[in-house]
C-alpha cells in the first residue's frame, strides 16, 4: 500500500498549518494498522508512536508528508488507563516491540479492533462482527527463535527503529528464558554481515544455533525438534515455524475446527510449511495435499509426514493450485504476509472447495484477499477470529473461516 492511498483511506487533508518541529496538542482517536495511535491537528491525521487511543499528548512532529505528519511524544498530558511501565530498557528505541506501554488486554481489543477496520475500509465487510482476540498463553518470553543482527565488532542485536542503525541488546523479554540465556554466551562473537537465529524447544530443550560461532556452546545445529498437540515436528534451521509454541496449539485447534468434518475429505494445506496444520488434518482426513516452496521446509515436510496420509507438491501456490484435480473439499491457507496471489486466489474460485480456512499473519492482506473470495457471491465470510502470536508487537494473526455458498 502506498502512503497515499493509507492517506485517503483515513481521510486525511494536506495541512500549511503543520511544520517540522511544530509541537502540537493532540487527541489520540484511534490506533493504525503498524502500531502508531492518531490523532488530527488542523485536519491533517497524525501518527504518534507509542501513543495509546484516549490520551491527550503534546507531541513534535519529526515528519511531514503530503497528506499526513508523524510526531513524537513529548509529554502526555492525559494518560490512558491502560498506560503500564515497559519491561524492556530497550522499547521505544528497539523496532521489535510497539506496544509494551500498553495493558494486556487493551492490546487484544486494539488488535480485534483493527481487524474489523480493516475488513470494512478494505474488504468492504461492513456488517462483520470479528470475535474477541484470543490471548496468549505468555504475555512475554513466548517467542520460540530470535533473528540477531551482528554489528561490527560482532555484537548482536536489533535495529533501532527510527534511524534503522544495529542497536546492541543484552536480553530480550519476548524470546524464551533459554535464548536469553543463550545470548549471555554468543554476545561479542557474532560474525559481521551475517544474522544469528537462535531457536529453542522448550518441550525437547533442543537448541538450534546458526551459523556455527567460535563459543562455548554447541552450536550450527541443522535441526531441532518442535512439538506441538504432542506431536513431533523436525524443523531446519532455515525452516518457517510458529514463533509461539502454545499458541500455535490454539491456532490449530480453531483450525481443525473450522475445516471439520474431515472424515473421508480431500483437503489442500497451501503455503504448509513443516506440515504443522497438514499433519493433525492427515490423522482425520482421506487425503491431504501440501504445496510449499521453500526446500528445507519441503524436506521436513517429507520427515513430519511418513506414515501418514498426506502428499506434497513443491512449488508456488498461485502455480501449483491450478494442477490440482477438481475433487477438494477443504483448503487451508496460511500465506506469507503480502497474501496470496491474484493467480492463486482466481484458481481457488474455480477449484471451490466447500470451506475454506484462511490463516493470516496480516490483516490488511488478509480484508483484500477475503474481498476477492466474498465478491463473486461464491463464498460467505463465516468467522473471524484473532489469535494474538506476538504479544507486545503490533503483529496480529487471524483465521478466517469462509463457506461456498
Ligand atoms: C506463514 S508460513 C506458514 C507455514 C505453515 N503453515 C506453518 O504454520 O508452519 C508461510 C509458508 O509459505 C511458504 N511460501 C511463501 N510463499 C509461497 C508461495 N508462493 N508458494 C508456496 N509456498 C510459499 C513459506 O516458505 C512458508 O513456509
Amino acid at each position: 500500500m502506498t502512503r497515499n492511498s493509507v492517506g485517503k483511506m483515513m481521510g486525511i487533508n494536506d495541512s500549511p498549518a503543520t511544520s517540522i518541529d511544530q509541537t502540537v496538542d493532540l487527541e489520540l482517536h484511534d490506533m493504525a494498522h503498524g502500531g502508531r495511535a492518531l490523532g488530527r491537528h488542523e485536519g491533517m491525521v497524525v501518527f504518534v508512536p507509542f501513543g495509546i487511543p484516549g490520551e491527550r499528548v503534546l507531541a513534535r512532529i519529526y515528519h511531514k508528508h503530503k497528506r499526513y505528519a508523524e510526531a513524537e511524544i513529548i509529554d502526555i498530558i492525559t494518560p490512558s488507563q491502560d498506560r503500564v511501565i515497559p519491561k524492556c530498557p530497550y522499547f521505544g528505541v528497539c523496532g521489535g516491540c510497539h506496544y509494551q506501554h500498553i495493558r494486556y488486554d487493551r492490546q487484544l481489543e486494539i488488535k480485534r479492533h483493527i481487524v474489523e477496520s480493516l475488513l470494512s475500509r478494505i474488504g468492504g465487510f461492513r456488517d462483520i462482527k470479528v470475535l474477541p482476540t484470543i490471548p496468549s498463553p505468555r504475555e512475554y518470553y513466548y517467542r520460540n527463535s530470535a533473528r540477531f543482527l551482528c554489528g561490527q565488532q560482532g555484537d548482536l542485536g536489533f535495529t533501532d527503529w527510527r534511524s534503522n542503525s544495529f542497536i546492541k541488546v543484552d536480553t530480550c523479554p519476548i524470546m524464551d528464558e533459554k535464548i536469553n540465556e543463550v545470548l549471555q554466551h554468543i554476545q561479542g562473537h557474532g560474525l559481521p554481515g551475517e544474522n544469528v537465529r537462535v531457536r529453542y524447544s522448550r518441550q525437547k530443550d533442543e537448541l538450534v544455533i546458526w551459523p556455527k560461532l567460535s563459543v562455548d556452546l554447541e552450536t550450527g545445529q541443522q535441526f531441532h525438534t518442535q512439538v506441538l498437540l504432542g506431536r513431533e515436528f523436525r524443523v531446519s534451521a532455515t525452516s518457517f515455524f510458529q514463533v509461539n509454541t502454545l499458541q500455535a496449539e490454539n491456532l490449530i485447534r480453531i483450525a481443525l475446527d473450522e475445516l471439520e468434518p474431515l472424515e473421508g475429505k480431500t483437503v489442500v494445506d497451501a503455503y504448509c510449511g513443516v506440515g504443522t496444520f497438514t499433519r493433525f488434518i492427515a490423522e482425520r482426513a482421506e487425503l491431504t495435499i501440501g504445496i510449499e516452496e521453500s526446500p528445507s521446509a519441503t524436506a521436513d515436510f517429507r520427515y513430519n509426514m511418513q506414515g501418514l496420509k498426506a502428499k506434497l507438491i513443491e512449488g508456488r501456490a498461485e502455480k501449483e493450485l491450478g494442477r490440482l484435480p477438481n475433487n477438494i473439499d477443504r483448503l487451508l491457507l496460511d500465506p506469507p504476509r503480502t497474501g496470496c496471489e491474484p493467480e492463486a486466489l482466481e484458481t481457488i474460485l474455480e477449484l471451490a472447495p466447500e470451506k475454506i480456512v484462511y490463516v493470516s499473519c496480516d490483516p490488511a492482506t488478509l480484508a483484500r484477499d477475503l474481498k476477492v473470495l466474498c465478491s463473486t457471491g461464491a463464498y460467505r465470510l463465516k468467522k473471524v477470529q484473532p489469535v494474538d502470536m506476538f504479544p507486545q508487537t503490533f503483529h496480529i494473526e487471524t483465521i478466517a473461516s469462509l463457506e461456498l455458498l
